[in-house]
């Protein structure tokens, strides 16, 4: 079974260092013409696997804005995750999920386990109950070549106050995340299958990403106000180990599915540009 890691590397050669969120916000559909109801959800995410499915190296489908329309919502994510398989991208659900150890094993059965429903190429995890908790995760996606990225220093003006707090030891929390991570990937190539969050907006992290050995997710591009330019002061020589992520900035391009094609091809170009600094 190929990794994880290995598959991102060969997805991100082939079609550029790119994400594309799925968040049907209730604003975006109605910016498109669609009711904010299920069929309007439904359409939404059809036009955004039409249009970038074959296009883009991964998928990132946004849970909550599917959740919130209840199981019909959850029964459009999953048909929206297989046409995305279909279509090759690769699929990382925004689940954000955690727990103790007994139940994270539930949520790497729904996620990561090949017979499931929602099986997907990669999640994203919270390591609040302790990174370790989430080791029922890492296990199913080192058995079928899935993928799990641990939030470490998020996007979100909040998440600092926890994050750049300083443990026992005096690592910063986001710190002791990355040590952690790059102990799982430690020796993988060419990149290892456990990635971490550390958002676009986040400016200069005082972390050593060096070790980590895995992709580096980076939202916050766009709507949140990180420019492609702002990754080489947050990542420095670890930016060929990002993926960029954009939602809204990309998604406000549509329903047009040649005007979505044209907005993420412009985002390819800037994060290639923005990469190729390092
Ligand atoms: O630190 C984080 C972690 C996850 N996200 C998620 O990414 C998208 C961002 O959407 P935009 O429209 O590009 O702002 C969204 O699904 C967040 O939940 C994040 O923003 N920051």
């Amino acid at each position: 079974m190929e990794s994880f890691g290995a598959r991102l590397h060969r997805a991100v050669d082939e079609r550029g260092p790119l994400c594309v969120g799925i968040d049907p916000h209730p604003a975006l559909l109605a910016r498109w013409g669609l009711a904010d109801d299920v069929a309007g959800l439904s359409r939404f995410a059809r036009t955004v696997v039409e249009a970038l499915g074959d296009r883009v190296a991964v998928v990132k489908p946004q849970s909550a804005f599917f959740e919130r329309f209840g199981s019909q919502g959850v029964a459009v994510l999953e048909s929206t995750i297989r046409q995305l398989r279909d279509r090759g991208s690769l699929v990382l659900l925004d689940v954000k999920r955690g727990d103790i150890g007994s139940t994270v094993h539930a949520y790497a059965s729904a996620y990561l386990d090949p017979s499931s429903p929602m099986y997907v190429d990669a999640v994203t995890a919270s390591p609040f109950l302790g990174v370790g908790s989430l080791a029922p995760m890492f296990d199913l996606a080192a058995e079928h070549g899935g993928g799990v990225f641990v939030l470490a220093l998020t996007s979100n003006p909040e998440g600092a106050a926890v994050q750049r707090a300083r443990t026992a030891d005096g690592r910063t929390v986001a710190q002791q995340v990355l040590d952690e991570i790059a102990q799982l990937n430690m020796g993988a190539e060419p990149l290892g299958s456990i990635g971490a969050v550390i958002g676009a907006t986040v400016g200069e992290t005082g972390c050593d990403l060096s070790a980590v050995n895995g992709p580096l997710l980076a939202p916050g591009l766009g709507a949140q106000g990180a420019t492609a330019a702002d990754l080489r002061v947050v990542f420095g020589t670890a930016l060929p180990a990002v993926l960029p992520s954009y939602s809204r900035e990309v998604l406000g391009a549509g329903p047009d599915p040649e005007a979505l094609r044209a907005a993420a091809d412009r985002a390819v170009v800037d994060c290639r540009a923005a990469l190729a600094m390092s």
